[in-house]
């Protein structure tokens, strides 16, 4: 079997495309999404990110407000920031990036944020309606999955799903999402015992455990779908000296020639976060208006 390759490049181009009507549908009742995105540091990646949020927001026809700030911030102030942009009228959604500096506490900051403006889905108010089947906003990482797998299957009711890692951020809001779409779902980690035998159950294998090519073709039943969450940067001596690239947690080579479809890294899951980011801002825009939540 050669696997189908995912294009969560195009997915989420669509899916931005969507958005960005329905922006324009809104606009004409005098309403402009606006999302507030935080930085604190000068993390690389995260400074990437950031840059990635902010252009696709504008693109779409929503407001975008950045706010940087040194990595010296201090918990206090960083909380007084979300303060003001949970009483700002123009702010819909609140993002702060993360990873935060070692000063903070980022469960801290991410409870300050007001539930219907998280558009990250991390407030406990968020991750216990998701859990209790309640309307909420959805993690971005696990949105993405669930849409590219509605896209490649449609109706996933008692597919058996294996979901490897337990971050509050991926791992468990993936393994609600996949329970409330009627599969069966196996949450594995790192004391899972016989993880190879536990993933070769899955028709959906979710890798989200940052550990680059850990899932092999060995782990994989004949046919099944593949979605790789990882984000690990290796060194890459063979594209020069110093040089690093990005990898996923699945060995593609290996994992795609059993699986019936996969995601790669780059282009696969990555790519749908930040659209769903989009989404939840529309979303967010919506429902604080009591207007009816987009269907996209
Ligand atoms: N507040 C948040 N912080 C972080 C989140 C998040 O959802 N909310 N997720 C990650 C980082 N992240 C978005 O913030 C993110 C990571 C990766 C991608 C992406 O498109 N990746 C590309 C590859 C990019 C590259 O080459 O560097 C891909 O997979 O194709 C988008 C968003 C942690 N922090
Ligand atoms: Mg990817």
């Amino acid at each position: 079997m050669t696997a189908a390759i995912i294009d969560g490049k195009a997915a989420a181009a669509a899916l931005r495309q969507r958005i960005g009507a329905r922006v324009g549908e809104l606009a004409k009742q005098g309403v402009t999404p606006g999302l507030a995105v935080v930085l604190v540091g000068e993390n690389p990646a995260s400074q990437v990110y950031v840059r990635s949020k902010a252009k696709q927001t504008v693109e779409a026809g929503m407001r975008s407000f950045e706010h940087k700030l040194p990595a010296d911030t201090s918990e206090q102030d960083l909380l007084a920031l979300v303060g003001r942009l949970n009483a700002d009228e123009a702010v819909d959604g609140i993002l702060v990036q993360l990873p935060l500096p070692a000063q903070i506490n980022a469960e801290l900051v991410l409870e300050a944020i007001d539930p219907r403006k998280d558009v990250d889905g991390f407030h406990p108010v968020n991750a216990g309606r998701l859990a209790s089947g309640a309307p909420s906003l959805v993690p971005c990482t696990p949105l993405g999955c669930l849409m590219l797998l509605r896209d490649l299957k449609g109706d996933l009711a008692g597919l058996e799903a294996v979901v490897i890692g337990r971050s509050n951020i991926v791992g468990k809001p993936m393994a609600a999402l996949l329970t409330a779409e009627s599969c069966t779902v196996t949450i594995a980690h790192s004391k899972t015992r016989d993880l190879p035998a536990v993933c070769r159950r899955a028709d959906i294998l979710v890798a989200a455990v940052g550990r680059p090519g850990m899932v092999t073709g060995d782990w994989v039943k004949p046919g099944a779908i593949v979605l790789d969450v990882g984000i690990n940067r290796v060194s890459a001596p063979e594209l020069g000296e110093g040089k690093t690239r990005i990898v996923g947690d699945v060995d593609f080579a290996s994992c795609a020639a059993v699986a019936g479809a996969i995601t790669p890294v780059p282009g696969g899951v990555g790519p749908m976060t930040i659209a769903c980011l989009l989404a939840n801002t529309l979303t967010a825009a919506c429902m604080r208006r009591g207007l009816p939540k987009p269907v996209l």
